[in-house]
């Protein structure tokens, strides 16, 4: 499994998502919250037709029409809930219980008319599979375990009812749904813990590739794509506290020296060494991202006066801590540019504000280097 052993697939498994799995996954709950308002409304037909057909029993229909009203409102709340721009943490474990509660309900309303139905439908159990496969959309190996473990339980505590109650065997047989047994039941257990545990799987290969796209392999930084894939929310959630945002566009000065004298092997060394330094001296809030080469961004919850102090307090410690390429080698002081741009004064997305960061750097550049513009003159 991508030279990852079981104790690693576990571990990841129940550990809480990243942001982009995160983001990723409240795409995914949007979309299984427009699967199930669908499904719902499609229920909807099903008194329907039990009116046309002329199976329509007063007693029964109504209750079933209440149920399926009943399940058709809570699809559209979901709904609402898992509209962008709200994240709401806790949205996919309500929806994962509900859906397989609502399972269960409804195969306990099928038991009261007759045990072996609330244990043998295979239509309306199959929606615990359904539930499960439908956290793959969510991107967090916790809530397939958790709503895997659900399912089993429910249904387990389903069939310890049935069985209890039954008084005679007869009253466990029907024309229409055969015979429920315990062997029955416990076949179906294992089917619920197999789709738990490929489901599982399927996650956790999804949180590794997502990993291995949105991460540099050099420094262990997020990536460009990541860097793309992550500012829409960072703008929105600065649009929606009234806060500010900054990015800084750096670059290393004379980097080819570094390769030229010591070595491309030193050279990578020197870059995970700039990392290491920026890494001790970055603020909570602060996202450092490696766009590519000896070129980092660093975005941050600040407005341009505060990006600069900070931007000119990493340069200085930058100074303070010169790379040694080997024990024997003279230490080799590593110096930056930088050009800050600020949302939403110099650009409302991404690009504007690279391509004004960008411009700032050159003139950073063109200054001598080891300098940060933050301004046009
Ligand atoms: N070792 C190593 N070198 C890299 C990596 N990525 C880019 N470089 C080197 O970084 C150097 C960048 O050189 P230039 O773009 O000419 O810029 P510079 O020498 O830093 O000079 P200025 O940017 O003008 O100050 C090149 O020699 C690249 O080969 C990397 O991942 N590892």
């Amino acid at each position: 499994m991508t030279g990852l052993g079981l104790r690693d697939f576990w571990r990841q498994l129940r550990a809480p998502p990243d942001t982009l799995m995160l983001e990723i996954g409240a795409g995914g709950e949007l979309l299984v919250a427009k699967l199930r308002a669908g499904l719902s409304l499609l229920l909807l037909l099903l008194p329907l037709v039990n009116i046309i057909t002329g199976e329509f029993s007063p007693s029964e229909g109504t209750a079933g029409l209440l149920g399926v009203v009943l399940a058709v409102l809570f699809s559209q709340l979901w709904l609402l809930l898992a509209r962008p721009p709200r994240r709401l943490r806790w949205l996919p474990w309500a929806t994962a219980s509900y859906d397989v509660t609502l399972t269960t309900l409804v195969l306990v309303l099928l038991a009261l008319g007759s045990p072996a139905a609330g244990l043998n439908s295979m239509v309306v159990w199959a929606f615990y599979l359904v539930s499960i496969l439908m956290t793959a959309l969510r991107n967090d190996g916790r809530l397939t375990l958790y709503t895997g473990a659900l399912a089993i339980l429910q249904y387990g505590a389903l069939a310890a009812a049935v069985f209890h109650l039954a008084h005679a065997p007869e009253q466990l047989a029907s024309a229409d749904y055969g015979t429920a047994r315990i062997s029955n039941v416990l076949q179906r257990e294992l089917l619920l813990a197999i789709a738990t545990a490929i489901t599982a799987t399927v996650v956790f290969r999804m949180q590794r590739l997502v990993e291995l796209s949105g991460n540099d392999g050099l420094t262990g930084l997020p990536n460009r794509t990541l860097l793309v894939h992550r500012f829409p929310s960072l703008a929105d959630g600065a649009r929606e506290n009234g806060g500010s945002l900054s990015i800084c566009l750096l670059d290393l000065d004379y980097f080819r020296r570094v390769n030229d004298e010591a070595g491309r092997a030193a050279g990578d060394r020197a870059l995970r060494h700039v990392v290491g330094v920026f890494r001790q001296a970055l603020d909570h809030g602060d996202w450092l991202v490696r766009l590519g080469g000896e070129e980092f961004v660093l975005v941050m919850p600040l407005p341009t006066g505060r990006a600069w102090e900070r931007m000119e307090a990493l340069r200085r410690e930058l100074a303070a801590a010169p790379f040694q390429p080997g024990r024997d080698d003279d230490p080799m002081r590593l110096t930056f540019s930088a050009g800050i741009a600020s949302w939403p004064q110099d650009g409302n997305d991404l690009s504007q504000l690279l391509r004004r960061a960008d411009l700032r750097l050159r003139r950073a550049k063109l200054e001598g280097r080891n300098r940060v513009v933050a301004r046009d003159t």
